[in-house]
């Protein structure tokens, strides 16, 4: 479930506040037994080297021994898997809750993202958030916990090391609250510097060809490297921070209990002081510090997760412009007869609107052809009906066989644009994204309704050949046609296609203009064209000019580009 407004570092940890508590109760409780360890421990050996005990007398308190330090143990294993697993579902969480945030982003909000940039923060960046809720959070936690039992018991003990402790303590957090401010910024530069590099790198690999082609390839690998090296530079910055708050906690901790050590022996020495209390308050001493080291070594979790947080709050903020695809209409059941543009305004400006106040239906069994010259605006005609753009005026609804009216039915589109994505895999594989379940003879059946039967049983290995990312391997035109068959497997009550004879020659760009001609029968069939042979087979036109439609049943009246 998302939960709005509520997306910082707190806000987050608050929806595990249940999780983080019981882990910080697991902790205390390792916490507690480990005093009660040393404390059985110091009586131990106390009674051992100074009272004549025998070891047959402490079994019992050996037994005793042993039983905390397995529960102890066992406790704070329990606290340490409670604590991750709270984090991983979290960032579970918040990884899908991201990824549904940008699908209704959608592709116009996403114009000015670089994806490699958002691929880091889906990626890196939310992974940057785990160590800080399983470690950080817990760790800062016990950094209060443990002292002040520590404090609690030495307190009893001896009050001068109580004095040494309780002052030399609260120093080490402000210390390196000191040198954390100034990693911060190393961190959030660091941050800046990985997303920078991921999206250069996803740029490159993309752009391989024209890099080549344009001799820059040289050039972009020195970029990256450039990059790459600036990157290492920075991390080895933050190393040395780490290193720096690191010694100076540890000279802190070992001086503090050196005091502790000097002061009690000299006081043992004149019998002042008993050697069980002297030799507990040493073991303690370390256990003060302990907690305080672990939540430095988590300290710069934080910082790593406060840098990531700037590129995930920023993904979050973007503005929601498409119709949420996951949400399915309830009344899904009844094929939809019309869609209608009902006096609408849309483009990306609004001061400088692409369509203006256009009114227009897409009738079931009517093949629609939408043309007109580059930049008119049929894309963002078709982004509309997809959900993808909102109207800044008037509405796109649906209408189903039994006369009802839908704002949401985007869920019924099957689409083609320009250019398909094929994913790595092979053909059939690539087909039943579509389908999962489909069977052999649906894929031929699809691919000969999509005019690809011929090309694919052509190939060696037929349906099982391997395809590259983006269809490498395989002609535009034949991507293409794949592309059809995959979107007429799932058999969609609207069907939408952007230039799909572009790329094909005359004999190929007959049949499947054919084909579409045929798909559209029963459905709502819409296709943007330029092409004679496309347009030859629309029983409507819809032809954009200055903002405007003119729209008509073919030929009457409407001029057609050639
Ligand atoms: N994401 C966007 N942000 C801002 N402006 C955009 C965006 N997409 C398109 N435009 C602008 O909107 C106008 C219409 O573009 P659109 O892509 O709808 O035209 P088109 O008719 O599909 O062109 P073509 O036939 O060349 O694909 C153009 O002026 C274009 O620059």
């Amino acid at each position: 479930m998302d939960h709005p407004g509520n997306r910082t570092l707190m806000g987050f940890t608050r929806r595990i506040g249940l999780w983080l508590g019981v882990a910080v109760v697991l902790g205390g409780m390792a916490a507690v037994m480990l005093v009660l360890q040393l404390a059985v421990l110091a009586r131990i050996v106390s009674d051992l080297a100074f009272h004549g005990h025998a070891i047959s007398d402490e079994l019992a308190a050996l037994a005793m021994l042993l039983a905390l330090l397995v529960g102890r143990a066992l406790l704070q294993w329990a606290a340490d898997m409670v604590a991750n697993e709270g984090s991983l579902r979290l960032t579970a969480a918040i990884r899908g809750e991201l990824l549904r945030h940008l699908f209704r982003v959608g592709p116009v909000g996403l114009t000015g993202q670089a994806t490699g940039h958002m691929v880091t923060v889906l990626g890196d960046g939310i992974a940057a958030l785990e160590p800080y809720f399983a470690q950080y959070v817990p760790r800062a936690a016990m950094m209060v916990v443990l002292p002040l039992l520590v404090l609690g018991m030495v307190v009893h003990l001896d009050a001068w090391s109580f004095i040494i402790l309780a002052c030399t303590g609260p120093l080490v957090p402000v210390f390196m609250a000191l040198v954390g401010y100034r990693a911060q910024a190393i961190m959030d530069r660091q941050w800046t510097q990985l997303l920078l590099l991921g999206s250069a790198f996803l740029d490159t690999l993309q752009g391989l060809t024209t890099l080549r082609l344009f001799g820059r390839a040289r050039d972009a690998v020195a970029a990256v490297a450039g990059m790459a090296d600036e990157y290492r530079t920075t991390t080895m910055s933050v190393m040395k921070v780490a290193f720096l708050t690191s010694a100076v906690l540890e000279f802190f901790a070992s001086l503090s209990i050196a005091l502790v050590a000097v002061v009690f022996g000299a006081r043992l020495l004149d019998g002042k002081a008993d050697f069980q209390s002297a030799f507990l308050v040493l073991l303690l001493a370390p256990e003060y510090f302990m907690p305080l080291r672990a939540f430095s070594a988590s300290y710069h979790a934080r910082q790593n997760a406060t840098a990531a947080m700037v590129g995930i709050s920023q993904l979050f903020a973007l503005p929601e412009t498409a119709t949420w695809a996951g949400v399915r209409d309830n009344a899904a059941g009844a094929p939809l007869v019309s869609i209608s543009c009902e006096d609408v305004t849309a483009g990306y400006q609004p001061d400088a609107p692409v369509l203006s106040h256009i009114g227009c239906t897409f009738t079931r069994n009517v093949l629609t052809v939408v043309t007109g010259e580059s930049g008119v605006g049929k894309t963002t005609l078709i982004r509309l009906l997809l959900g993808l753009l909102p109207p800044m005026q008037g509405r796109v609804t649906a209408v189903d066989e039994s006369g009802v009216r839908h704002a949401r039915w985007q869920d019924r589109i099957g689409w083609v644009p320009q250019q398909p994505r094929l994913v790595h895999g092979t053909i059939a594989e690539n087909l039943r994204l579509a389908d999962p379940t489909a069977d052999p003879d649906t894929l031929r059946a699809v691919a000969a309704q999509a005019d690809a039967l011929s090309f694919i049983e052509a190939l060696p290995q037929g349906f099982d050949t391997p395809v590259g990312e983006r269809g490498a391997g395989l002609s535009g035109g034949q991507v293409q046609r794949l592309a059809l068959a995959r979107v007429l497997l799932r058999n969609p009550q609207v069907l939408i296609l952007d230039e799909p004879t572009a790329n094909l020659d005359p004999r190929s760009e007959q049949r499947v203009a054919t084909a579409i001609a045929r798909a559209a029968a029963g459905r709502i069939c819409i296709v943007v064209a330029h092409r004679p042979a496309m347009i030859a087979r629309a029983a409507q036109v819809v032809r954009l000019r200055d903002g405007q439609v003119l729209s008509g049943p073919h030929p009457h009246g409407v001029e057609y580009a050639a």
